[in-house]
């Protein structure tokens, strides 16, 4: 059977420069561990397949691996400061995997959820604005890049590092999610049902689209200024609640009443009802500049 080789753009990272500690996630693609780079980096990396459904990594068209390439070459195209940082792919039988920069306090709600203390305004500024630039960068790339979605956007694409530095992840295709899915029915990932635009949550099945991923970043920007997790005393079986509260009363969450009128302004209007009137990424980021530099001036 032949060996999948490595793309010769993609940076290849022999497995035996890789030594993999504990497990840190899992995702439907696979698990994530934290591993050390030549002895000496500290790294995150993906495997793909699961111990007990593992992928066959010798035959090259498996879509797994097919996509594994994919989302490699998306992060190898959109690295700025505000993406997690592609190392490099492994593509040695048996341990396919992307190696890539730790992020060390994990996902945005987790951060949001488990930090011991309120952030300060400035920190909520700088976090809004991290990863408003990097969805800039998948909306609105440079160097003639095209320009994607990102296709499940929800806070748990954000990880976070120790100086609560934002970064957006997760760069998993649809199609790879789907396949392996079929595979392992046990992972079930995070509802993202709270962070759907209306016009989507009405057709649930329609893909996302540049506006209503722009309602979803307004939801995440809430959930950093509001330290807390978007409907979470609405989530639930079918998360019905969610649709009355956003389809029904159209409503969205309150802000903070100390939240200054121009954030406030940014948020209500990225998660406004009507797709035509959000802002593009590039207004959002260019607003979020302003307010965080006088913020902390
Ligand atoms: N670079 C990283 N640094 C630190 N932790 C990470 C990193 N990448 C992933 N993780 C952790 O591993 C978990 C699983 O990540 P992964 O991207 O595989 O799956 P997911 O985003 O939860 O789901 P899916 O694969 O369906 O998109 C994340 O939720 C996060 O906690």
């Amino acid at each position: 059977m032949a060996q999948a080789q490595p793309e010769q753009d993609l940076p290849h990272v022999p497995w035996s420069d890789i030594r993999l500690n504990e497990k840190i996630g899992e995702g439907s693609f696979g698990t994530v561990h934290i591993g050390t780079l030549r002895e000496k980096d500290m790294v995150a990396v993906k495997v793909l397949g699961f111990e007990e459904y593992p992928v066959d990594l010798g035959e090259p068209s498996n879509l797994l691996a097919k996509n594994l390439r994919e989302e490699a070459h998306v992060m190898l195209q959109i690295q700025t400061e505000n993406v997690v940082k592609l190392i490099g792919v492994c593509m040695d039988k048996g341990h396919y995997s992307i190696i890539m920069e730790y992020m060390p306090r994990g996902t945005l709600p987790h951060v949001l959820q488990t930090l011991d203390r309120q952030l300060s305004w400035p920190e909520r500024l700088l976090m809004c604005l991290d990863a408003a630039r990097g969805l800039r960068t998948i909306h609105h790339p440079h160097g003639g890049y095209p320009a994607r979605l990102h296709g499940h956007l929800s806070s748990d694409a954000f990880l976070v590092n120790n100086d609560l530095r934002v970064k957006l992840s997760d760069f998993c295709t649809t199609k790879t999610r789907s396949s392996i899915n079929k595979r392992k029915r046990s992972h079930r990932r995070r509802s993202t049902v709270a962070y759907l635009a209306p016009e989507h949550l009405q057709a649930i099945h329609e893909a996302a689209d540049y506006p209503s991923e722009v309602y979803s970043f307004g939801v995440i920007m809430w959930e950093i200024v509001s330290q807390r997790i978007a409907h979470q005393e609405r989530r639930g079986v079918n998360e019905s609640e969610i649709r009355r509260f956003v389809l029904e009363e159209k409503k969205s969450e309150d802000l903070p009443a100390d939240c200054s009128p121009q954030l406030k302004d940014i948020i209500d209007k990225c998660r406004s009802h009507k797709p035509l009137d959000r802002p593009q990424m590039t207004g959002v980021v260019t607003i979020l500049e302003a307010l965080s530099s006088s913020c902390s001036s």
